[in-house]
């Protein structure tokens, strides 16, 4: 049974090494920071990574998961963008790329997928913050993302975690429309977001995002629910609007506690089905 107590860190291993269970072995991708001024998502990310080494073999639903599922975590997911709000602009949302001719800067990389490219709910005005793109996937932090979940072939889940509002959803964006498994999401998101307020009382809505937040068009989960991924999430993390995007450190820890108890909960079901 593999644990870091039985890693040796004193050589040098193969990339397959890493995981239990090959390179086909079912996954379950995370990205937390597609929005660079979402402070609280990359700081769960990485208390998350933290709770997942550490519990493999004390918890129990944490351990089965490990051993039949990979889980990849993007933590930084727009680095640019991140060095930006530490170093001129804590509000940036956007990436960094620049085009000859455009004045403005940066794409929303939560509007650059293909899936929807271009609809309600993103902008093709260059200094718009829900600027698309000029093309699905113009950005290499997307077109890497979908490279990699695409050739690797197995995902089973897609949750993408952004900040604030308190919620959890998953797709349609792009449209009204109900996903085919939208009871199974509901219910799978009710029992979520039980788990995350009986850790510290904190309540979230969820739902699809057209329907519980805006249309958004050309998002990541859509493009992951269209490519296979069945169990597709985005989480809005604390608050509902105190502290927004400036959420105290002190609140960190407390949210990724409650967060992981709902990723937990959505990775056991995909575990199960
Ligand atoms: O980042 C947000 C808060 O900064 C809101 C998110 C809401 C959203 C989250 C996931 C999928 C589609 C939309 C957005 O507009 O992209
Ligand atoms: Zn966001």
């Amino acid at each position: 049974e593999r644990s870091t107590s039985s890693f040796s860190f004193s050589s040098y291993h193969t990339l397959d090494e890493f995981s239990t269970g090959g390179s086909q072995r079912p996954a379950i991708w995370i990205d937390t920071g597609i929005h660079s001024r979402e402070w609280i998502t990359h700081a769960t990310g990485l208390w998350t990574a933290k709770e997942i080494v550490s519990e493999y073999g004390k918890d129990h639903i944490l351990t089965d998961i490990l051993k039949a599922m990979d889980i990849f975590i993007e933590l930084v997911t727009n680095p640019d963008g991140f060095a930006f709000t530490h170093s001129m602009n804590r509000l940036w949302r956007k990436n960094k790329s620049t085009r000859p001719g455009v004045f403005c800067v940066g794409v929303d990389l939560n509007r650059n997928w293909k899936s929807g490219f271009g609809g309600n709910g993103s902008n093709d005005n260059p200094c718009s913050e829900t600027y698309r793109g000029p093309s699905p996937q113009s950005e290499p932090e997307v077109a890497a993302i979908v490279d990699f979940i695409s050739t690797h072939g197995n995902f089973k889940a897609l949750i993408s975690i952004h900040s604030y509002s308190q919620m959890l959803m998953y797709p349609y964006g792009r449209s009204l429309e109900p996903v085919l498994n939208q009871i199974e999401l509901y219910s799978l998101a009710k029992d979520a977001v039980k788990a995350l307020y009986e850790v510290h009382g904190i309540k979230y809505i969820f739902g699809s995002i057209s329907t519980t937040l805006y249309v958004a068009s050309g998002i990541t989960v859509d493009w992951a629910y269209d490519n296979g991924i069945k169990y597709a999430f985005s989480f809005e993390l604390r608050d509902t609007g105190r502290y927004g995007f400036l959420l105290p450190a002190t609140q960190i820890i407390p949210t990724a506690q409650e967060t992981w108890m709902a990723i937990r909960t959505i990775m056991e079901h995909v575990l199960n089905h």
